[in-house]
């Protein structure tokens, strides 16, 4: 894996609108004007205020899908990073020869994954191009793209209002830019991990980024594209001899619970009389999952023993995308108007970050890996995931997408998993002798407009090796790790010898346990599992200190502003002639101890913060002890 991201490294430069603006009209007409300034100053403008959803080219939105294409450099990053090998001039071949191609490039991509523990996440960065309302407000393109590098070119006041550019450039595994189609985006993105899955790996793709930067517009078409290469795939002989099979499910996260979308019931509380409170429960929700998402990429990037992965549904359902065989995908999506700078910077940021966990080479990461029961590392999987940042979360309403392989019927089911339920009931229908659990994790999608209610939703994809199973499959959803009455044995003693391995595995082996339970039985379609005794509040709790903490930390800066801007005038009125020093010299220090005293206070919280994770450490690895 090669390490690309050069982030943090930003330089300073006078203001120069021509040198860094791709197409748009020139800055002082637009961004430094005093009127798109407002009171708040650069970098510091209402998001949420903008409209950004009519955009010039939305007639791509509509493109068809050709296979045969491929991005130069794009792919070349790609191939180097997952040692993908869809070629789709390889579909040419006999089904034998691309079957036995790709069989042996997958090996090869596995094994040197066990030696050198390379990358498992691939980021690529999409720039969508300036809307009409951008381009009506004069607003400036500030990123430019060259290949896998990208340049944030931050217009920045200085004390005396001196305008300048802060360039903070970034490179990532892909970088696309406003000109690249959707073809383009799935050939960068999901087409080279659908091989990898039919080698017991999880992949996934998940977008993020500020509302309205492209999410669902580069989401939307890839499902359907994913969903045709793997049933492409599976047809082809050595696929079809091993009897894979295929499950599809896409459901939805709502209210902390995991609805079915393809069942009749898709019975959540939208039509609620109260639409602020339900928007507030709704975007709490979903904050709440994003922290948590944070947290355990955060808890991954930190060596930390524990990942948090029950910290939310999202986290739990995800889960699999960060530990074992997997891959992931994250496609960050970017605005490229100078007025949503800040939100960009911060999206690229969170990439960054993100992008560090498959540098690090972490043995702990494996440790997590291989600590995961047996069961799991049975199921391959596909994921697709579009999700907001964390401040602006708006939701649109459902798709429902089914993949059927053309050679099976197709049945419909309907289930529901309640984690906060103790003991929680899973219910649904079940294939005789066999098991399931909610362990298999699958594609996922965050819906985000203005208005309307906020969940996310679920696409998910299994394939598995199943020759050992019924021929007949009689339903797609929902995904499900079966396991026939020979394997009960092994998987159990497994699990038995792994358990050690902390609260989130066991509450997965608990499931598993009694999905086992209720396999022996026979008590086909319904199953019970108690959770281990949840940590969720200690975790709920910091997630609430964070939030806390990046709130004051932002009321902190906007302070600090509110005071520059007195020094400012303190400064103005003492170079008047004839001005009282000894009034400049009491309002100075006033002011500085209003600076001073809002910067100690937010210390203590972070100092708080700090401890109160500590805390949580220490419990955690206490708990940790074997049993
Ligand atoms: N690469 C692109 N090329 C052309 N149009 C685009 C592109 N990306 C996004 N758009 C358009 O921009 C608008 C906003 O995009 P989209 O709805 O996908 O954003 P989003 O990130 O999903 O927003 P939200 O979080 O609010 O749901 C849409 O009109 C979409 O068609």
């Amino acid at each position: 894996m090669r390490n690309l991201n050069i982030n943090g490294e930003s330089g300073l430069e006078p203001y120069t609108p021509t040198a860094q603006n791709s197409g748009g009209p020139a800055a002082s007409d637009g961004f430094y004007s005093p009127e798109f300034r407002g009171d708040l100053g650069a970098g510091l403008l209402d998001l949420h205020a903008m409209d950004d959803t009519e955009l010039l080219s939305e007639h791509v939105t509509s493109e068809p899908f050709e296979p045969s294409l491929f991005i130069p450099g794009v792919n070349k990053a790609f191939e180097n990073d997952f040692n993908a090998t869809t070629n789709w001039q390889q579909k040419e071949q006999s089904d034998a020869d691309a079957s036995a191609s790709l069989f042996s490039a997958n090996e090869k991509e596995i094994s040197s994954t066990r030696e050198n523990n390379v990358a498992k996440i691939k980021v690529v960065v999409r720039k969508r191009p300036l809307n009409k309302k951008e381009i009506s407000r004069k607003e400036d393109d500030i990123v430019t793209v060259s290949e896998n590098a990208l340049t944030v070119h931050e217009p920045k006041l200085k004390v005396d209002l001196t305008a300048y550019v802060e360039k903070h450039e970034f490179c990532f595994d892909a970088v696309l830019d406003e000109n690249v189609n959707n073809d383009e985006v799935y050939h960068a993105t999901v087409e080279p991990i659908i091989p990898i899955i039919f080698q017991r790996t999880k992949a996934t793709c998940f977008a993020y980024g500020q509302t309205g930067s492209g999410k669902t517009f580069t989401m939307q078409p890839l499902p359907l594209r994913a969903a045709q290469d793997l049933v492409r795939f599976l047809h082809q002989p050595i696929y079809r001899n091993q009897r894979f099979k295929l499950w599809l499910s896409y459901f939805e996260i709502y209210g902390g619970k995991l609805f079915d979308l393809l069942s009749d019931r898709n019975e959540r509380g939208a039509d609620t009389t109260d639409n602020d409170r339900q928007t507030r429960i709704e975007g709490a929700e979903i904050n709440k999952s994003l922290l948590a998402l944070k947290e355990c990429i955060r808890a991954l990037d930190n060596d930390q023993i524990h990942i948090p992965f029950r910290g939310s549904k999202l986290t739990e359902v995800l889960r699999d995308s960060f530990v074992g065989n997997s891959r992931t995908v994250m496609i960050s999506c970017i605005s490229p108007n100078a007025g949503s700078c800040e939100h960009t910077l911060n999206t690229l940021r969170y990439a960054d970050r993100v992008k560090s966990l498959s540098r690090s080479g972490n043995p702990k990461k494996d440790q997590t890996v291989n600590s995961l029961p047996p069961s799991n590392r049975d199921v391959s999987s596909l994921s697709l995931l579009a999700t907001a940042d964390v401040e602006d979360v708006y939701e649109r309403q459902p798709e429902v997408k089914v993949v059927d392989t053309g050679r099976r019927p197709v049945e419909k089911d309907a289930y529901t998993f309640d984690f906060d339920k103790q003991p929680s009931t899973f219910i649904g229908r079940e294939e005789s002798g066999m098991a399931s659990g909610p362990t298999d994790r699958e594609k996922i999608e965050v819906n985000n407009s203005y208005g309307g209610s906020r969940s996310l939703r679920v696409y998910s994809s299994n394939s598995q090796n199943s020759a050992d199973m019924e021929e007949k499959v009689r339903k797609v959803s929902p995904p499900r790790r079966k396991v026939t009455r020979e394997e009960k044995p092994e998987k159990m003693g497994n699990r038995t010898k792994k358990d050690g391995g902390g609260s989130d595995l066991s509450t997965q082996n608990s499931m598993q346990s009694n999905s086992n339970n209720h396999n022996s039985t026979n008590d086909v379609g319904r199953r019970r599992y108690n959770p281990e005794p949840p940590t969720d509040g200690n975790i709920n709790a910091i997630l609430e200190e964070e939030e806390a903490l990046i709130a004051a930390h932002r009321k902190e800066i906007e302070d600090t502003m509110e005071i520059v801007r007195e020094e400012m005038k303190l400064l103005a009125e003492v170079d008047q002639p004839g001005s009282l020093i000894d009034n400049y010299v009491t309002q100075l220090s006033f002011v500085l101890s209003r600076k001073a005293a809002g910067l100690v206070s937010l210390q203590a919280r972070l100092a708080r913060f700090q401890h109160r994770l500590k805390e949580q450490e220490i419990l955690l690895s206490r708990k940790r002890v074997p049993r």
